[in-house]
């Protein structure tokens, strides 16, 4: 008998983003090691990895456990794999906060668990408030030039909102930097050798109809799961 009183969900912003890119929503439980990664991309053309209050347990980068912290192992123990995983399989990822850092983490990078406490840095907490606050434009970030963001948007900066305390310290292997904010914190990146797999720090999915720059990072995500679709749909295709 299971009497688990947890729940697994997400906030309904990134089910409207990813029907907004075409897609038919699916969320995957924080099941960990019980549903092998391959099993799951068997079955979606994407992942979306989305934010979340919590963070990853330091551990997974070298890092030391923080007291009071509040972590999701579980989480981590899902998603890290099934990161790995997608990549090998050519499948599109677009991640956002938790997991633009959890995209980082599985390709070797590490974390800074407070950047306000970082002479030199920001402070990239979300200001108390309403939602209309705490998701309103914070601070700008400047787009590589010539870099994948920077074509797909058509801008040189944008002005995004900042809800997280951790943030990168270390750029993993393989993963190319799209965008900074005035400190230098790297902001967004892609991954190198992947048709689409990207990720941002800041949450282009609040209210992202209104927001060119968040419309124009979806249509890509949602055109690079059709094109996995379709290789999905292929006799022959390669196995996840
Ligand atoms: N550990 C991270 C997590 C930041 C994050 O994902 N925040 C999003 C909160 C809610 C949402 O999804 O909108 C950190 O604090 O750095």
């Amino acid at each position: 008998m299971n009497d688990s009183q947890f729940f697994h969900l997400v906030t309904e912003k990134y089910i409207a983003a990813a029907l907004g890119a075409g897609g038919v929503p699916v969320l995957i439980p924080a099941l960990g090691e019980t549903v092998a990664p391959q099993e799951w991309l068997a079955r979606v053309d994407g992942l979306l990895l989305t934010g979340s209050p919590s963070n990853i347990e330091p551990q997974r980068y070298g890092g030391m456990p923080v007291d009071g912290d509040f972590n999701d192992a579980q989480r981590d123990a899902t998603t890290l794999p099934l990161i790995r995983a997608a990549i090998d399989a050519g499948v599109p990822l677009l991640g956002i906060c938790r997991g633009f850092q959890e995209i980082n983490v599985a390709f070797g990078g590490s974390l800074n668990p407070a950047l306000h406490d970082s002479p030199g840095l920001l402070d990239h907490r979300e200001p108390k408030g309403a939602a209309d606050v705490r998701y309103g434009p914070a601070h700008p970030v400047t787009l590589v030039p010539g870099g994948l963001l920077h074509r797909l948007i058509g801008e040189d900066e944008l002005r995004v909102n900042s809800l997280h305390k951790q943030g990168i310290a270390t750029l993993g292997r393989g993963l190319v930097a799209e965008a900074h904010a005035p400190d230098g914190l790297i902001e967004a990146f892609r991954v190198a050798d992947a048709d689409f797999a990207v990720a941002v720090q800041w949450h282009p999915e609040w209210r992202f109809a209104d927001n060119p720059a968040s419309r124009a990072l979806f249509a890509a995500f949602g055109a690079a799961c059709r094109r996995q679709q379709a290789r999905h749909d292929q006799p022959g295709r390669r196995p996840a």
